[in-house]
């Protein structure tokens, strides 16, 4: 392929030497360049990809991508300045893979909470319908029936591409995605063919990366932004920045909504711990769902659904087919009647949701909550879950998420700054996961639930770089001996 072939849709600012050169592969590490390749120096959050230019053209590349052209390059090498790297990485990669988007209907999904849910739940709908279709999220990759392993929420441009692509060649109509704010600001997704976004909410979460609350809605709504006039944009109404996501962009707008007047509307009829009765788009549908932002997300399914052209006797029954995603609020019933929820909630207000859905379905029983935060992310939100913990619980395990590079006892004692005075005799602390797993469930009596909160579907827990085998529900079906 040829470079320029490769540059169809990105504005170039300077070209120097032969576009015409042959490429063999794209790279945006250094590392990983061979011979006849293109590099792509990108500006990251650690480093400045501008460094390795040069150990990139020693490794054979014969063309780089920059944001500033270096003094000095060897002959043969061909440069081309763009005004944004990761962008130009984004249309290339879709170029080189042949624009996969494009021969499939796309719909991405963000926002703090519910992505992994909604893209997931769009996934079954399609193929419960007999359709074929492919799936990127945080907790699996599939290109129809095949599961791939998935590292990051939503991958780099280059292997959401790849799996694109294969995903075409195995027939898929559909492919559902998540879009992290990290890979919204970081153009992972540029040059995708969206026929649909759908915007959950925005939380406190990530600010860390994004510094302002202000730049992570941009982040969200950068998304929006560059979405064409033929694709949809669905956000939720009840929101108080839904409608933000809406105001610049050229797509055709949607709303959904438990609360006011919206295209998609739905009303929770019945809660119980297991199932939920909804009245959805004017009909009673039972779900396998728990929690009013299932309903939520149930409705944004529904919605995104129908404007991708499923009919209304079509998906009802499907609705009520779905079943929650591996880690979200899955319940452990141990043979005395205590109750382990195991759910994602790593954010303030995935825990605050999960916590009143329990306080507002449990009989007499008490509520215990072991919970961490992840290590080298957000520090500003540990003190308010540990708040939110203590609100909504009897007792409090504070312990250990994936720390990271940080010190265990360091992030809880982050988190203990958000304990109100008066439940400090409530709260204990116990760095080992595996052991504070165990004292809640030791002080745990029948009718009692306990939350295990932050790592789902997480199968491992990241110490000091290394990713030990850790499973929450593993771990308590053998406390439970079941
Ligand atoms: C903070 C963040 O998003 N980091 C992502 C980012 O890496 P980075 O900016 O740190 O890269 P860097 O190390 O500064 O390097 C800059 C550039 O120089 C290049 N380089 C570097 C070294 C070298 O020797 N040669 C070389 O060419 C790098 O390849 C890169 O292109 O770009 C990388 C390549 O795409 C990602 O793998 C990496 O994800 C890291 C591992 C990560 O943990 N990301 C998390 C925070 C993330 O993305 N999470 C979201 C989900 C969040 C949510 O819950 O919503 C996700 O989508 O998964
Ligand atoms: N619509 C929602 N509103 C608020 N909280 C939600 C919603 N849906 C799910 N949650 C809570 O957030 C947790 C994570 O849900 P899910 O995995 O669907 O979100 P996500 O946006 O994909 O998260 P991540 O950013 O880690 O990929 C759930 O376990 C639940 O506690
Ligand atoms: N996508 C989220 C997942 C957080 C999950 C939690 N278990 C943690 O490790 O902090 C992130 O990378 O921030
Ligand atoms: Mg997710």
């Amino acid at each position: 392929m040829k470079l320029r072939d490769l540059l169809e849709g990105i504005a170039c600012e300077i070209v120097q030497g032969d576009s015409g050169v042959e490429i063999h592969a794209i790279h945006f590490d250094s590392r990983k360049v061979g011979k006849g390749d293109v590099f792509v120096a990108q500006r990251g959050v650690s480093v400045d990809g501008h460094a390795f230019i040069g150990k990139a053209v020693a490794l054979g590349a014969v063309g780089v991508i920059c944001e500033d052209v270096p003094e000095s390059l060897p002959d043969g090498v061909t440069v081309v300045k763009v005004a944004n790297s990761s962008d130009a990485l984004g249309w290339m990669a879709s170029a080189y893979y042949g624009h996969p988007s494009r021969e499939m209907k796309l719909v991405g999904v963000t926002g703090t909470n519910g992505k992994t849910t909604t893209a997931t739940l769009l996934y079954e709908v399609a193929r419960l319908a007999g359709k074929q279709a492919g799936l990127l999220s945080t907790v699996c990759n599939y290109v129809g029936d095949e599961k791939v392993h998935a590292t990051h929420t939503t991958p780099d441009a280059l292997e959401i591409n790849s799996l694109m692509r294969r995903m075409v060649d195995e027939g898929c109509e559909y492919c559902f995605m998540e879009v992290s704010s990290h890979a919204a600001d970081q153009r992972r997704v540029s040059g995708l063919d969206f026929d649909g976004a759908i915007f959950s909410n925005i939380t406190h979460d990530h600010l860390d990366y994004h510094k302002t609350f202000r730049a992570y809605i941009e982040a969200k709504k950068g998304f929006f932004d560059r979405l064409s006039a033929k694709a949809f944009a669905l956000t939720n109404a009840d929101d108080k920045n839904g409608m933000v996501m809406l105001q610049n962009t050229k797509a055709r707008k949607y709303t959904y909504s438990c609360k006011r007047m919206a295209d998609f509307n739905c009303k929770i009829l019945e809660r119980h711990l297991d199932s939920m009765l909804l009245l959805l788009d004017g009909s009673e549908v039972w779900t396998k769902f728990t929690g009013d932002f299932n309903a939520y997300n149930l409705l944004a399914v529904y919605s995104a659904a129908r404007l991708l052209g499923f009919e209304k006797e079509e998906l009802l029954p499907v609705m009520s087919m779905l079943v929650p995603v591996s880690g979200r609020f899955e319940t452990i019933l141990s043979r005395d009647g205590i109750m382990a929820i195991v759910d994602y909630a790593h954010t303030p207000d995935a825990l605050e949701n999960v916590l009143s859905t329990i306080s507002g379905l449990k009989k007499d029983g008490k509520v215990i909550t072991v919970v961490g935060a992840g290590g080298d992310r957000d520090r500003t939100k540990r003190p308010e879950m540990a708040e939110v913990a203590c609100r909504l619980s009897d007792r409090v395990v504070l312990t250990s998420d994936n720390p990271r590079s940080e010190e265990p006892a360091a992030i809880i004692e982050d988190m203990r700054a958000g304990v109100p005075e008066d439940a400090c005799d409530r709260v204990l602390a116990i760095t080992d996961r595996k052991e504070a797993i165990r004292t809640a469930l030791m002080l745990a009596k029948p009718d009692d639930i306990v939350l295990v909160a932050g790592k789902g579907h997480e199968d491992y827990q990241e110490i000091k770089g290394v990713k030990h085998h850790f499973d929450d529900k593993e771990i308590i079906k053998e406390i439970f001996k079941l």
